[in-house]
């Protein structure tokens, strides 16, 4: 891992790092936060809790740093924030950068199947490794992570948070894409990286997860968190809360789905929430 800046921050240390993913094939950027750069500080056997941050199309590992407004809190919790990039940079694939829903800045956190995308975006498996590799680096508690996104980041976590609760101990979410097969960007990103047949598109489908998993024991017996703003310009066409909503009723599990009247997509919205969703978690993974 190479650092490329840090900054000090709420008594802490905000941090850049570049690395050779191999899930990607190329170097990728992330951002840490560490609350307390004292070893064993503030952390049970000198192992570190931690919160993933997904975040969405355009974005970068810089984008949650800089607008989320989540390391004040994340000190005072004790919490690494682990903010990577949200998709491969210079892949040098045609197309890569002619929109800005699918390719550069929009890897969906699934690992494509269908040429040319499938030699680097494989961003399902890069948030797999990007964890193994700070549990080991930066001393993450591997067994008190959990994850959390917005929008494109949302879908992320929740697939990641569903298909591997035993990583992930908690999950949340602020307008999580919660029904991407059903949803233009899903539609397009899936088709595009997974090819036609939809059948391969439920195993990144966190409504067709929780679907899935009616009769069997909630994933997350502690609940999940979703905050949905009602002044979204994106939300009846691309987000479908509610269908994410009855897959959980569904499915036995706990889900706390927050609808607030004028708040639309942006970091405004997210700020606002992001000391609940701090709080949660930490709540949640400082259980046995
Ligand atoms: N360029 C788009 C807007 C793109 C956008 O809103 N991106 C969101 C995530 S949307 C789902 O993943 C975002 O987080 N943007 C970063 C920010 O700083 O707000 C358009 O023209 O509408």
């Amino acid at each position: 891992m190479e650092l490329l800046s840090e900054h000090a921050c709420f008594g802490g240390v905000q941090r850049f790092y570049r690395h050779d993913a191999q899930a990607i094939g190329l170097p990728m950027r992330f951002s840490v936060f560490i609350p307390d750069t004292a070893p064993g500080a503030g952390n049970t056997h000198g192992k570190r809790p931690a919160l993933f941050y997904l975040a969405g199309l355009t974005c970068t590992e810089e984008t949650f740093a800089i607008k989320g407004g989540a390391q004040r809190v994340a000190a005072e919790e004790g919490l690494v924030l682990v903010m990577p990039d949200t998709s491969p940079r210079g892949a040098n694939i045609a197309g890569e950068t002619d929109a800005w829903d699918f390719g550069a800045g929009a890897g969906f956190y699934v690992d494509a199947t269908e040429a040319p995308w499938s030699s680097h975006y494989r961003m399902y498996s890069y948030i797999l490794e990007l964890r193994a590799l700070l549990e080991q680096e930066l001393h993450l508690d591997a067994a008190r992570t959990g994850i959390f996104g917005h929008s494109m980041g949302g879908h992320g976590a929740l697939v990641l948070a569903l298909r591997n609760p035993h990583l992930f101990r908690s999950v949340s979410a602020f307008a999580p894409i919660a029904a991407p097969s059903q949803c233009p960007w899903g539609k397009k990103a899936f088709g595009g990286y997974l090819g036609s047949d939809e059948s391969s598109w439920q195993q990144y489908d966190a409504s067709a997860l929780m679907r899935s998993l009616q009769g069997q024991p909630a994933p997350f017996p502690g609940g999940i968190l979703i905050d949905q703003g009602l002044a979204d310009k994106f939300l009846e066409e691309q987000l479908y809360p509610e269908v994410f909503e009855a897959a959980c009723r569904d499915a036995g599990q706990p889900l706390q789905l927050r609808r607030h009247a004028g708040y639309d997509h942006g970091y405004y919205f997210i700020s606002t929430f992001v000391e609940e969703h701090l709080r949660f978690h930490a709540g949640q993974l400082r259980g046995s």
